[in-house]
């Protein structure tokens, strides 16, 4: 029998219907991804990253092919993919902890009052938020918001984990603070990760493999390129390393080479 990847996406083609007839964003994509994977996802504005990660998540349905998760055909959303969105999605009138709590009732069936307590603590404490437990969203930075929005995320136990643009609403030093966050989390949990980024240096950091989006319509996977990097990372040790340039140089290539941005095209 065939061996199928813990994550599985085979000949997914999306077209979404437009007045001026059916719109192709993705042509026949093939990605297999193992479990404990961290794959980030990287091309132009507008080549088809949030439809591909909506697909996964089951907000978007393929029009041909199949997405396979462990096994299961995906076909609809469910709490075994977590979504963490640019945008933080907390409930403004709900504390840190009701927030995350929220998610952990969805999924944590068979805990107790107390040890979904625990657990919620447990998961903020991880991105360094149980001091904020009883804040409102409103209280909070936006870095804040977006580690409890990942706290959320984690603390579902999810089969895989989606991140579309997490940081791209963040100062830069922010940023690599959430970064770090995340470069914690992977050695820790070593979940698996589908991410998008716009951010080269972001993707190469996080990732073990980047995974390069050709323009569209109809976009395809371009290249698909190992970041050969041990774990635990660490920022300032990675980026002496060789892999680190080699994988940063051939995301550049692909991206202002082989692929350059439409938009700069059409300027
Ligand atoms: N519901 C929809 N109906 C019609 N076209 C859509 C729909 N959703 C997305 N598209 C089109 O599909 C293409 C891919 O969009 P998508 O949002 O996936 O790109 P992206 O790579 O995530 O962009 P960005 O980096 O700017 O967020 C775009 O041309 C977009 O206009």
């Amino acid at each position: 029998m065939k061996h199928r990847s813990y994550l599985a996406l085979e000949g997914v083609t999306v077209e979404f219907p437009t007045r001026a007839g059916p719109f192709c964003a993705l042509d026949r994509i093939d990605l297999s991804i193992e479990k404990g994977q961290f794959v980030a996802l990287i091309g132009h504005s507008g080549c088809g990253k949030s439809t591909l990660l909506n697909a996964v998540a089951g907000l978007v349905r393929p029009s041909r092919g199949v997405i396979f998760l462990d096994g299961d055909v995906v076909d609809a959303p469910g709490p075994d993919r977590a979504v963490v969105f640019q945008d933080h999605s907390l409930l403004p009138w709900l504390t840190v902890e009701e927030n995350v709590r929220l998610a952990v009732d969805k999924t944590a069936g068979g805990k107790s009052r107390a040890e979904r307590r625990e657990w919620v603590m447990h998961n903020l404490d991880l991105v360094q938020m149980g001091h904020a437990a009883a804040k409102r969203p409103g209280e909070l930075s936006g870095g804040m918001k977006q580690r409890v929005g990942i706290a959320r995320a984690i603390a579902m136990n999810p089969r895989v984990l989606l991140m579309d643009e997490p940081f791209g609403a963040l100062d830069a030093l922010t940023r690599a603070a959430l970064q770090d966050v995340v470069m914690d989390l992977q050695a820790r949990l070593n979940n698996t990760v589908l991410m998008i980024t716009h951010d080269v240096d972001e993707a190469v950091l996080l990732a073990d493999r980047v995974v390069m989006m050709t323009n569209g319509p109809a976009a395809r996977i371009g290249e698909d390129r190992t970041v050969d990097l041990a774990r635990p990372r660490n920022r300032l040790e990675a980026i002496d390393q060789p892999d680190y340039a080699g994988a940063r140089s051939a995301v550049i290539h692909f991206l202002h080479e082989r692929y350059r941005n439409p938009a700069t095209l059409a300027a």
